[in-house]
């Protein structure tokens, strides 16, 4: 059984009285528990999913043994063991400006009965979170969200952006250049494995990527419990001297009238290196039989734009993807590394205290942050704490959000904030959490 320190913390008190007034009990599950299994149900139930079957819960075990659980019950329920709302959390590293990290809070799983909504359960479980999370010492807590319009209120903002690819193959034409090395198609063991092993060698490189998990890869290499997995295929791209530099997870839709009409979706694609990353797009788009690639979870600058011959013959939506919520202001900002120097006091307003401040940012020539609270000095910039969360990761313009109408600023201040905070690396994150 799993022993990770930010399962074993206490629930939130200020939360655990505010449901009790209501008569709900917060309670954390242990994945080895009896509550399991009605705790599954109950998000597979507020994600709108099948109820899932035994063997699908048992395969979730494995998804979230890391994980914190916890649960809203409600004694008065016609079933008291199946939650009327879940949240789970787990601690994750975050990857930075500069190939940093940064210990993340990260939130899934939350759900609330449709019996039970809107009466402020999701509040107080995610009130209660950031208030762990802040006492356990954790700087930032990031997740991935079904709705757009849910976590602004808690200080969350969107700091990393994806697109969703579908391509013509016919009309976009493959021109990249091609690379060194050699493809091979592989079993879904051993696409397992690959994906895992690259993803974890790359992710540094990404501002806003997170660490993978078993149950993660298990289902997007087709080896989860249910569903369409025996569909994925796997193939992996090797380098001259044998080792695995990219690996691609893919499912085939047959063309129904017309076998040249066939769909290929790239599930994932994680190349480490340029060689890689050609062969992999190469694959897709000149495979056999296929008129359509669907890429979902790619990167808001992909390359691949400039290895097809007509642009246009890729439809690209772009939607915001990685949301952030900074807990710690001087933690998180002295943690990644900056493009240029800067000298200025920040005013941060944030109505559930955690970044609430003003404090004094000071870059050196050398791209290191320090970062220190001031009493007197006059903010140079003021910004939400979900404004300064959407532009840590360097993927979102401060003068973007000023021209929102959200950070004031004078044109100077701006300018100086925006050269420092540029990442030389976009931010991508290639997963859901
Ligand atoms: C990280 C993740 O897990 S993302 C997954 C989120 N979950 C889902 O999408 C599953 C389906 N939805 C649900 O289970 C619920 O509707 C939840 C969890 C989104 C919200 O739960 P509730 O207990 O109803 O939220 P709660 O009552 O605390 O609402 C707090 C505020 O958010 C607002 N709100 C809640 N849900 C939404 C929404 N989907 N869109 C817009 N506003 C919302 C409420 O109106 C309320 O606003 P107010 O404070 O101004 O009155």
């Amino acid at each position: 059984m799993s022993t990770h320190s930010w399962i074993t913390l206490p629930l939130d008190a200020t939360s655990r009285e505010s449901l009790a007034a209501s008569g709900l009990e917060y309670r954390g599950v242990e994945v080895g528990s009896a509550e399991f299994v009605p705790f599954i149900r109950a998000i597979a139930r507020g994600f709108l999913d099948e109820d899932p079957t035994d063997e699908q819960v048992e395969g979730s075990r494995e998804r979230v043994i890391d994980r914190r659980l916890t649960g809203v019950y409600d004694p008065r329920a016609a079933d008291p063991a199946v939650p009327v709302a879940t949240i789970d959390s787990w601690e994750t590293p975050l990857s930075l400006p500069g190939r940093r990290t940064i210990p993340m809070w990260a939130i899934s799983g939350v759900t609330v009965s449709p019996t039970r909504r809107r009466r402020g359960i999701a509040t107080a479980m995610l009130e209660g979170e950031l208030r762990t999370a802040s006492a356990a010492g954790y700087a930032i807590a990031g997740l991935t969200v079904t709705e757009a319009t849910i976590y602004g209120r808690f200080g969350f903002a969107p700091a990393v952006y994806s697109t969703d690819w579908s391509i013509d193959t016919r009309r976009a034409r493959w021109i990249g250049p091609s690379g060194s090395g050699r493809l091979d198609a592989v079993d879904r063991e051993r696409l397992l494995a690959e994906l895992a092993a690259v993803h974890e060698r790359v992710r540094s490189a990404n501002p806003g990527d997170v660490a993978g998990w078993t149950g993660l890869w298990r289902r997007i290499a087709g080896l989860a419990p249910g569903g369409e997995q025996r569909k994925i295929r796997g193939v992996i791209h090797s380098d001259d001297d044998g080792t695995v530099r990219g690996v691609m997870a893919y499912s085939i839709k047959e063309g129904e009238h017309d076998f040249t009409r066939g769909e290929l979706t790239v599930s994932l694609l994680v190349a480490d290196g340029p060689d890689a990353y050609r062969a992999l797009w190469r694959f897709a788009l000149e495979h056999d039989l296929i008129a359509t690639v669907h890429a979902p979870l790619r990167s808001t600058d992909e390359p691949l734009r400039w290895m097809i011959a007509d642009q246009r013959g890729a439809t690209v939506t772009t939607r915001e993807h990685g949301w952030l919520r900074i807990l710690d202001v001087p933690a998180v900002l002295a943690a990644r590394e900056y493009s240029a120097p800067a000298s200025l006091v920040l005013r941060v307003t944030d109505p559930l205290g955690f970044a609430d401040g003003s404090w004094r940012l000071e870059v050196g020539s050398d791209g290191a942050a320090e970062v220190a609270p001031v009493a007197d000095a006059a903010p140079e910039v003021t910004l939400s704490v979900q404004d300064l969360s959407a532009i840590v990761l360097g993927g979102v313009r401060v003068s973007t959000l000023a021209a929102a109408g959200r950070v004031q600023a004078s044109a100077s201040a701006l300018r100086v904030l925006e050269r420092s905070f540029a990442s030389a690396d976009t931010p991508f994150l290639s997963l859901w959490y």
